[in-house]
């Protein structure tokens, strides 16, 4: 409602007389820079992709534009379709390279291309050179033309308000969550069944593409292009502004851009009559300014506002969403997985040496040992995060070795993990429901357009059934953050039912818990496999294995020296010697 007003009080703005055309013309300015944040809040901030090559986008924009409209006479808005297309072209390219880097790699990559494309533009006959493209018209709506700073303000904002939209939907989707879940990490992300590298990929080409918007309609408004703003430095002020704004929400992009345009203008002013001459300290008092705000707020001064404003409303769960698809669990008993003399060799190290476990469904199977035993690792080959260096790997009746974790999670494998991996900044619903993500279908579109609601609604639904179900419902609606270690291990146990598995795979799933945590945590998982559910874990801890699994497997330097119910593992001399006499 409030962003409803702000957009409405905005656009009276140019309509006041008195209001000079100065103003108006940083108030596009702000919406122009605005553009690419929003871009730059989805990609680095949401995404965790920095990069440092947004303004190269814009260039792409502009120049497509520049050139088709000064040379072959086409009309603008035509021309916006070609500047779309050559940026998704081009955005695809690097795209495709750049995401794929990690790390420090990643927004280096962005410089490199950055630069090389910086000086590309101004090599190019065709673009002028560095004296680029003037004699560009202006847009035109209805035969009227849009040539001054007050006419074009109108589209530059709709265009804002219309990313603004757009990018908010797609935040608050299927795939909003997925792209929040790359900060989570690509391992946790993977499990749930997100293709991380086509996600980065989306993401990287919907935040070019807005650079590119924003580009068309600068060459629009200047009436000529250099290659100057679309080097690196307008890429790095771009990422200052969507740092400053806050990089975790969409309208914090257009506050940083406003903060950053206003800072340099107001520098610009103050400083040369505080100082007295005429000596260029712009730069330097405009950049100890953000080096400041850096510092004292890396979360970014939206912060400060958006506390003074109504909280949003909890997410809406309809009770009476269709529910999703369930699939059937196999008759209980029967073999669900089965790892046959699984290897693994570290260079020299055989850390899983021909070990052999299946797990019946239905049961609770432990997969116990000392420390470096070789369990994690056979929890991985499991679950497909590791090769094998020989052996087989089956699941229900299919041999599974060699595939992705993701597609092994679509077979109905859903894992936790030793060290939690929720996203704190989300609700736990929100946590909970990316399990799901396998479940649904919308893309990219039909959440920008809210085409996805109907699926959207199962998902949520679907969510909450997994909360009451593992016993969270009164967390529901806390971020993720604020729950107990003992409670996020319970969200990821939620969050793997979403994803309706017919193996739950849980790693350490007590460790770090107290007394009575465990206690819960172990009533929960026998009232999982009274539905049904089969479960296989590893643990440390012998007195909740032992009370709680129908069957267990001890490992020792990677060998497999012992398997049976909890009795016969208890009363085993090898087991006694190597694992309970060690801690005896
Ligand atoms: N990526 C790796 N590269 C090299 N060695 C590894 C790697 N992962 C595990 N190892 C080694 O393999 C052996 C088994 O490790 P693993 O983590 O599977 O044991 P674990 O039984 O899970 O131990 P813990 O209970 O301490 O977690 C250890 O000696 C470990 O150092």
């Amino acid at each position: 409602m409030i962003f409803w007003l702000a957009a409405v009080a905005l656009a009276v703005v140019p309509l006041i007389p008195a209001v000079p055309v100065y103003w108006v013309t940083l108030l596009d300015n702000i919406g122009l820079a605005a553009l690419v944040v929003i871009g730059l809040v989805l990609l680095t901030g949401v995404g965790g992709m920095t990069s440092f090559g947004q303004a190269t986008f814009c260039g792409f924009g502009a120049y497509a534009t520049a050139l088709l409209t000064t040379q072959y006479g086409v009309s603008p808005w035509l021309t916006l379709f070609v500047a779309l297309a050559v940026t998704l072209a081009v955005a695809l390219a690097l795209g495709f390279i750049t995401v794929r880097l990690s790390g420090h790699y990643l927004p280096l990559g962005t410089i490199a291309w950055g630069i090389a494309i910086y000086y590309l533009f101004g090599k190019l006959e065709i673009l002028g050179r560095n004296d680029g493209i003037t004699g560009i018209p202006p847009l035109s709506v209805a035969g009227y033309q849009l040539s001054d700073s007050r006419s074009v303000f109108y589209v530059i904002w709709a265009f804002v308000l219309a990313a603004c939209v757009a990018t908010s939907n797609l935040l608050d989707s299927r795939m909003g969550r997925a792209i929040r879940a790359l900060r989570g990490g690509t391992r946790a992300a993977e499990a749930f069944g997100v293709d991380t590298a086509r996600v980065k990929l989306i993401v990287f080409v919907y935040a070019a593409l807005l650079a590119s918007v924003s580009g068309w309609l600068y060459a629009h408004v200047q009436r000529a292009v250099t290659p100057t703003p679309f080097g690196i430095n307008a890429s790095i002020e771009y990422l200052f502004m969507a740092v400053a704004g806050g990089t975790g929400h969409v309208v914090a992009a257009i506050f940083g851009s406003t903060l950053v345009i206003l800072l340099k203008e107001a520098l610009q002013r103050i400083l040369p009559v505080l100082l007295g001459h005429t000596a260029n300290w712009e730069p330097v008092v405009f950049g100890a300014v953000l080096v400041l705000i850096l510092q004292k707020w890396p979360g970014g001064l939206w912060m400060f506002v958006e506390r003074l404003l109504p909280q949003s409303l909890a997410p809406k769960i309809t009770a009476d969403a269709a529910p999703l698809p369930v699939r059937s669990l196999p008759a209980r008993g029967s073999n669900l997985l089965s790892l046959e003399r699984v290897r693994k060799a570290f260079q020299g190290l055989v850390a899983v040496n021909d070990v052999d476990l299946s797990v019946r469904s239905g049961d609770i199977v432990a997969l116990i040992g000392p420390n470096g035993a070789g369990k994690s690792t056979t929890f991985n080959l499991a679950s497909g995060l590791l090769p094998l260096t020989a052996g087989t790997v089956s699941f229900d009746g299919v041999r599974i070795d060699g595939e992705a974790p993701r597609r092994i999670a679509a077979r109905g494998m859903a894992r936790t993990f030793q060290h939690v991996k929720v996203l704190p900044d989300m609700s736990v619903l929100d946590n909970v429901a990316l399990g799901a993500h396998l479940r649904g279908k919308a893309g990219v579109l039909s959440a920008t357009f809210r085409l996805d609601r109907a699926e959207e609604a199962r998902i949520m639904a679907d969510a909450a059934r997994q909360i009451e179900r593992v016993g969270l419902k009164d967390q529901m609606l806390l971020q993720a953050g604020s729950l107990a270690l003992g409670q996020l291990r319970i969200l990821e146990i939620a969050r793997a039912l979403c994803l309706d598995p017919q193996l739950l795979l849980l790693d350490e799933p007590a460790a770090g818990l107290r007394h009575f945590e465990k206690q819960q945590l172990a009533r929960l998982l026998s009232q999982l496999r009274d539905e049904g559910m089969s479960i296989l874990l590893v643990e440390h801890d012998m007195g909740f294995v032992m009370g709680l699994t129908d069957h267990i497997v001890v490992l020792d330097f990677g060998m497999r020296i012992a398997a049976g119910s909890p009795e016969e593992i208890r009363a085993n001399p090898a087991v006694i010697e190597a694992y309970l006499g060690a801690s005896a």
